[in-house]
């Protein structure tokens, strides 16, 4: 296999980690830097817990694209900074890998655009675990014969966006084979605001933020008599980055914009 040099945007934060150590340990991937906004002008092995690698952090993403050759930019940054990111690199010739979460349907119109314009692969993929693409296409296939369903995600507490990028992207999978139908009694009220959750053409979706937590999807399905209740855990980082690793080998043979890891899998 070729060799791809890669790029990690957040290398400090619990995804961003994980992400620069399965780098590190794939022969033919090869960490050529990383972008950190608090540690510019570092090497990766100053910072304690990374692997033991010269590669240099920039502050500054512009200044990290100018000087070094890249093919791949990896980002697990924050919503903000993400979609900074993804733009600045397709811009720069640079194929993202994005798995930061809370993207606008707009922002995700406007990348898929530039993506067009260059002739550039870009993966963007709100879940990297292989189960949670399962019970994200297993949650889609119920939903032809069980149209009332509930999605309750479960993450950490530092976690920034609500809901999670999971939650919507199933929401949006299940939209594609559910008519819009409104859930529960016609006459329903809150008498506390938010009691239901978030409304997606009448299926509901229910954030949970607790410390102990990593990252957890239930989709519940009900119908006469029964229900269906469609699970994943992940119950740390390394479970993401089979699906980081597959972005990566499989951007590189792209030049198209991919929205979801079940749009790499066979
Ligand atoms: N697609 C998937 O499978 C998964 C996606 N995620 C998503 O990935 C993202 C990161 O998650 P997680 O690792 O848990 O979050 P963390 O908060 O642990 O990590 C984010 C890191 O990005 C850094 N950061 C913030 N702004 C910048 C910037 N401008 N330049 C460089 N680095 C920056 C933060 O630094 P500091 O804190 O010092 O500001 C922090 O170290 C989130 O959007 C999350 O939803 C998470 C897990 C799986
Ligand atoms: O922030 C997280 O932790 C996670 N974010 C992604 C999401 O928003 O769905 C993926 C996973 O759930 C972990």
């Amino acid at each position: 296999m070729t060799n791809t040099k890669i790029i990690v945007a957040g290398p400090r934060g619990k995804m961003g980690r994980e992400a620069v150590k399965m780098i590190h340990n794939t022969e033919h991937f090869t960490l050529v830097g990383c972008v950190d906004h608090k540690n510019g002008g570092l090497r990766v092995k100053d910072i304690e817990g990374l692997p033991d690698t010269d590669a240099p952090i920039y502050q500054d993403i512009e200044q990290c694209f100018k000087r070094i050759e890249a093919d791949v930019l990896v980002d697990l940054t924050t919503p903000e900074f993400g979609y900074k990111h993804t733009k600045l690199a397709l811009e720069h010739g640079i194929r993202p890998v994005v798995g930061t979460t809370g993207f606008t349907k707009e922002q995700l119109l406007e990348l898929e655009q530039l993506s067009e314009e260059k002739e550039l692969g870009v993966v963007i993929a709100p879940n990297f675990a292989l189960g949670a693409v399962l019970m994200m296409q297993f949650s889609k296939w119920a939903a032809k014969y069980f149209p009332d369903v509930e999605i309750i995600e479960r993450h950490h507490d530092q976690k920034l966006d609500a809901p999670s990028g999971t939650a919507v992207k199933t929401a949006e999978l299940i939209q594609e084979v559910r008519e819009a139908k409104k859930q529960g009694h016609e006459e329903e009220k809150e008498t506390l605001a938010g009691a239901r959750g978030a409304d997606v053409d009448g299926m509901h979706i229910h954030s949970v933020r607790l410390p102990g937590l990593v990252a957890h999807q239930e989709v519940m399905f009900g119908s006469s008599g029964e229900t269906l209740t469609i699970k994943h855990d992940s119950i740390n980082r390394e479970s993401f980055m089979t699906g980081v690793k597959l972005s990566v080998e499989k951007v590189m043979e792209l030049n198209a914009f991919i929205y979801g890891l079940e749009n790499l899998l066979e």
